[in-house]
């Protein structure tokens, strides 16, 4: 790992950025049932230091993964005490642009190769101030430290367990945080990536970040390696100290490890209860001594590495790297670089692009055949409104069910790239409709065009634009409705409603019972139902705009339904006002998308 700490750099940090994460008295409670509160932190302080590596160990149900989420401001409610002087750390936004949190799971999008994703992570974080050139030899030189070099062009999907978690703390470490925390990075890991990934965070802290993990059972290797350890039992800190004191620190307390065991099982059995309860004697002797050793290990000089580097075509770089504080990219050239993935997204996807694409193709023949040619008959107006009605119904479903899964599968991911500051959310949800609008309108357009002309609705190019616009806002309304329930409900429960509201908007839109046939209540109520819109624009774009007469065939004795007024007044549309339908679904998507914005915001914020 020393060739790690060689090539690294880049990174390592200006000496003015080093942060001690340094917390008093931190409490945590939970709602425990209707009144009662459950402590899960009891009061805990340490100082984590800076070009050390920290472990927070102990037992499962120690109150780990709480601290943690506490000090990176992931969980701030319920919490007392002070981080670095500060009463809540979520009030601290300087604090938390320059820490980054890499969770237990790997958040990554399948779809993406490394190095794009890794371009992506840079174009997000570094701005103007540094050039493509550098950002690709960042890229470069942090695949190179963190051993992801050889599988650059590896989609994330196909990566292995150590490789993936590698790329999470790459990913992070474009923009060189000076603190970084993570959550169990070697649960999953076999035992000599474990060694590699402690190993790369090692060489990290030693460039001078403050780097805390939580880990398990660390085998006696790794947890030589770490310059302090923090052990939790039972919400309370029982040591904190060097590894290599604590052997000398529990045997003061008359707790001694059998020879040849491994001292980070010994602390754990300690710490579980297995040789008595020592929780309160261990939490009240550790707040008395301090068990730190100095860190001995040599911190790399920055400015004679550069010395020493005159030869290779890197100065550049190092330089911006450590002489300028890079810049943060505008929200507009993060919003291009968001738009871009999401494009890249959807042509990878090829069941939310090209299935659905064949299946709108082939739904359209099967509607079109299923209705063909009943357009332009007078004795079919009826089974033709039927045409009307399907439309809408099919539109609708295919673009809500979808809709529904969208947020909470993307939810992990989104939260961890947000927590990070990789982006506002706002530049993420304008990014993401921007990609996706145009699609929704591609497979509608696809569909509605082959059904319309094979069931030989009127061959007139405004009455077909008008058409197609209808049923595109309509598809747009559906995904609204479906994104909404998604971000406020779980995907279950979301189909579930998705299915009941549509059928309500169905009952509603005056097929299954005429407007002329509702009663005074229902038809009031069929103003909040935007078929009802859909439907009467879709209508009008057929029998409106002053359309004479519809052909009776010759074999059929009489058509009740010659001109399109008698029926329109039957169904009771014949006052349509197209523009007030269009205007009235344009109104309802706007509603909907920022009341999908709103509550996104707030389930991202929620834990
Ligand atoms: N929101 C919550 N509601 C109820 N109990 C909670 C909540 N969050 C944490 N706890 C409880 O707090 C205790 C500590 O949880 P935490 O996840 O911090 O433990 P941990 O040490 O990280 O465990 P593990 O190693 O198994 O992940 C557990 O008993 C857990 O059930």
């Amino acid at each position: 790992m020393s060739e790690v700490v060689q090539t690294a750099v880049l990174l390592h940090l200006p000496r003015s950025k080093k942060i001690d994460i340094e917390f008093e008295n931190i409490t945590y409670t939970v709602p425990n049932g209707r009144k009662a509160k459950k402590l899960i932190l009891k009061g805990v302080s340490g100082k984590f230091k800076s070009g050390e590596l920290t472990a927070i160990m102990g037992p499962s149900g120690a109150g780990k993964t709480s601290l943690l989420n506490i000090l990176t401001g992931f969980q701030s409610t319920g919490m007392k005490g002070t981080i670095n002087n500060l009463e809540k750390r979520s009030g601290s936004k300087q604090y938390k642009k320059e820490s980054c949190y890499i969770l237990q799971d790997d958040q990554l999008v399948p779809f993406f190769t490394i190095s794009e994703i890794m371009k992506m992570s840079t174009n997000l974080k570094l701005g103007s101030n540094v050039s493509p050139k550098s950002k690709e030899f960042i890229v470069d030189d942090v695949l190179d430290t963190l051993g992801l070099s050889s599988c650059k062009n590896t989609r994330c999907g196909q990566l292995s367990g150590g490789q993936k978690k590698r790329l999470s703390i790459a990913l992070e470490l474009v923009n060189n945080p000076p603190v970084m925390f993570l959550d169990e990075p070697t649960t999953g890991l076999d035992s000599l990536s474990s060694l590699q990934c402690i190993s790369t965070l090692k060489a990290l802290a030693r460039g001078g970040r403050t780097i805390v993990c939580t880990i398990h059972q660390p085998s006696a290797a790794i947890y030589e390696m770490f310059d302090y350890v923090y052990v939790m039992a039972e919400g309370l800190c029982i040591y904190k100290g060097s590894s290599p004191n604590t052997l000398t620190y529990l045997s003061s307390v008359g707790l001694n490890c059998p020879e040849y065991h491994n001292p980070a099982d010994y602390l754990i059995e300690v710490a579980s209860g297995e040789h008595g309860n020592f929780t309160d004697t261990l939490s009240q002797y550790a707040k008395q001594q301090s068990w730190r050793s100095t860190c001995t290990s040599p911190r790399l000089n920055i400015q004679e590495e550069f010395a020493t580097d005159e030869n290779s075509n890197k100065p550049v770089v190092q330089m911006s790297m450590t002489e300028v504080t890079h810049n943060s990219p505008t929200e507009w050239a993060k919003f291009v670089v968001l738009v871009n993935r999401a494009f890249l997204q959807l042509y990878r996807d090829w069941t939310v692009t090209r299935l659905k694409f064949v299946l709108h193709t082939v739904i359209g023949i099967f509607i079109g055949l299923f209705y063909f040619d009943i357009g332009n008959d007078a004795s079919k107006i009826i089974a033709n409104f039927g045409y009307l009605v399907v439309t809408c119904a099919y539109l609708c479903y295919t673009a809500i069910m979808p809709a529904v899964l969208r947020f909470p599968l993307e939810l992990p991911v989104l939260k961890k790239e947000r927590f990070n500051n990789w982006y506002q959310l706002k530049t993420y949800y304008a990014a993401f409709m921007v990609a996706d609008i145009p699609i929704q309108i591609l497979f509608c357009t696809c569909f509605t065009a082959i059904s319309y002309f094979m069931s030989s609705q009127p061959c007139e190019w405004d009455r077909f634009t008008m058409f197609l616009t209808v049923c595109c806002l309509l598809t747009i309304t559906a995904e609204s409705v479906g994104i909404f329930l998604g971000t406020i409900v779980n995907p279950i429960n979301g189909t579930f409603l998705g299915a009941i509201s549509l059928a309500f908007m169905i009952a509603l839109a005056g097929f299954l019972v005429f407007l002329t046939h509702m009663s005074k209540p229902f038809y009031i109520l069929s103003y909040v139902s935007y078929l009802r819109y859909a439907l009467q624009g879709l209508v009008y774009s057929i029998y409106g705009q002053g359309r004479t007469t519809i052909p009776c065939p010759e074999d059929t004795l009489y058509c009740h339904y010659t001109t399109p007024s008698v029926f329109l007044n039957e169904i009771g549309m014949e006052n349509i006002n197209y523009w007030f339908c269009v205007g009235m679904l344009f109104v309802i998507i706007v509603f909907l998308r920022l009341l999908a914005y709103y509550t996104l915001k707030k389930r991202l914020s929620s834990n």
